[in-house]
């Protein structure tokens, strides 16, 4: 079956839109995000996820990573604020989101940070390294009732489900979905061609976003806008639609500008901010 027949294409009328900021807002009022990842080489995982939630709009944002990390951060964000692993979550902010795997690798920390983020209720990002761990668990590493958006392709999927590689992912992608969301649980994307998406209702599928984001760091740039939106309140449905849909429009803007062969993942998050603005200019 071809999932396009099965699923409707997103709309832009569907997605929501991020509430204006009233004249004597403070950035307490929009989140506090924090980025799990950054084992050693690969510090800019976690700084293009730190950076693509504070460019969707989150008012605080804390990179937690392996120290060698740091020189990332310090060069390329230095908005973030910084935790060396390993790290506790006891005593969060009240307003935390956590999103959980941009270079975190599978190391001891790794894990220890992942058992303790399973028991925790604030709302929360899953990618990359952290479906590695979570696939290797199973659903009982989820303990606690929380959101929790998943983020996985199609290689992090197979893993998820068990199955030997990517390919069987491909051929029943949206059976890949449902059997995702069944077992663990939560609001799901399935990363790729025609991304879908599976959180409250039916699925659909992201019509927009283009080979050229086939690069190396754009799934992060993703896992943060994810985490930026719900900082900033929005229910995880409309999170995962907006978040989903703006990444793969600013792929298109860059992809235009740049061409597919060129595009960075940089350059992604470099457009976010111009896809907001046009989005925010047809809710009229
Ligand atoms: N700058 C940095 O610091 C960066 C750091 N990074 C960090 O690296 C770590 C490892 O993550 P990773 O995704 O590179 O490795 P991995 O999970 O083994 O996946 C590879 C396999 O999955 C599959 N596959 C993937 N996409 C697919 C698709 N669309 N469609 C189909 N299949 C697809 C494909 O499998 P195959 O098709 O070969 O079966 C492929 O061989 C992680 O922590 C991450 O955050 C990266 O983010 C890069 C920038
Ligand atoms: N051919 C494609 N068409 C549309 N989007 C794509 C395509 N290839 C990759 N993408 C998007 O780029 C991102 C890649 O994420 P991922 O594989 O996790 O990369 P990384 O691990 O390097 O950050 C996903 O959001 C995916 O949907």
């Amino acid at each position: 079956m071809n999932m396009d027949d099965a699923c409707a294409a997103l709309t832009l009328e569907q997605l929501p839109v991020l509430p204006r900021r009233s004249p004597d807002a403070h950035k307490g009022q929009f989140g506090h995000v924090f980025v799990l990842g950054g084992a050693p080489g690969m510090g800019g995982a976690l700084a293009l996820a730190a950076a693509a939630a504070y460019r969707t709009g989150a008012g605080l944002v804390t990179a937690v990573g392996h120290p060698a990390a740091m020189p990332y951060l310090a060069a390329e964000l230095p908005e973030a604020t910084w935790w060396d692993w390993p790290a506790s979550f006891a005593a969060l902010p009240e307003n935390a989101v956590l999103a959980a795997g941009p270079g975190l690798g599978q190391g001891l920390a790794a894990h220890d940070m992942l058992r303790e983020l399973g028991q925790l209720t604030y709302p929360q990002v899953w990618d990359a390294d952290a479906l590695n761990i979570l696939a290797r668990f199973g659903p009982s590493l989820l303990r606690s009732e929380a959101v929790r958006l998943f983020t996985p392709h199609p290689g992090e999927a197979a893993r998820l489900l068990g199955l030997d590689n990517s390919a069987a992912i491909q051929a029943g992608r949206l059976s890949a979905i449902q059997a995702l969301q069944s077992r663990y649980g939560g609001y799901w994307v399935l990363k790729g061609h025609h991304s879908l998406l599976r959180g409250e209702g039916d699925c659909c599928y992201c019509p927009w976003g283009n080979p050229g984001m086939a690069t190396g760091g754009s799934g992060d740039v993703l896992t943060g806008l994810l985490a930026g939106l719900l900082a900033q309140g929005l229910p995880p449905h409309e999170a995962l639609l907006l978040g989903v849909a703006v990444h793969a429009l600013a792929g298109d803007r860059a992809a235009r500008q740049l061409g597919p062969e060129s595009l960075l993942a940089g350059d992604i998050l470099n457009a976010v901010p111009y896809v907001l603005q046009e989005l925010k200019s047809l809710d009229v």
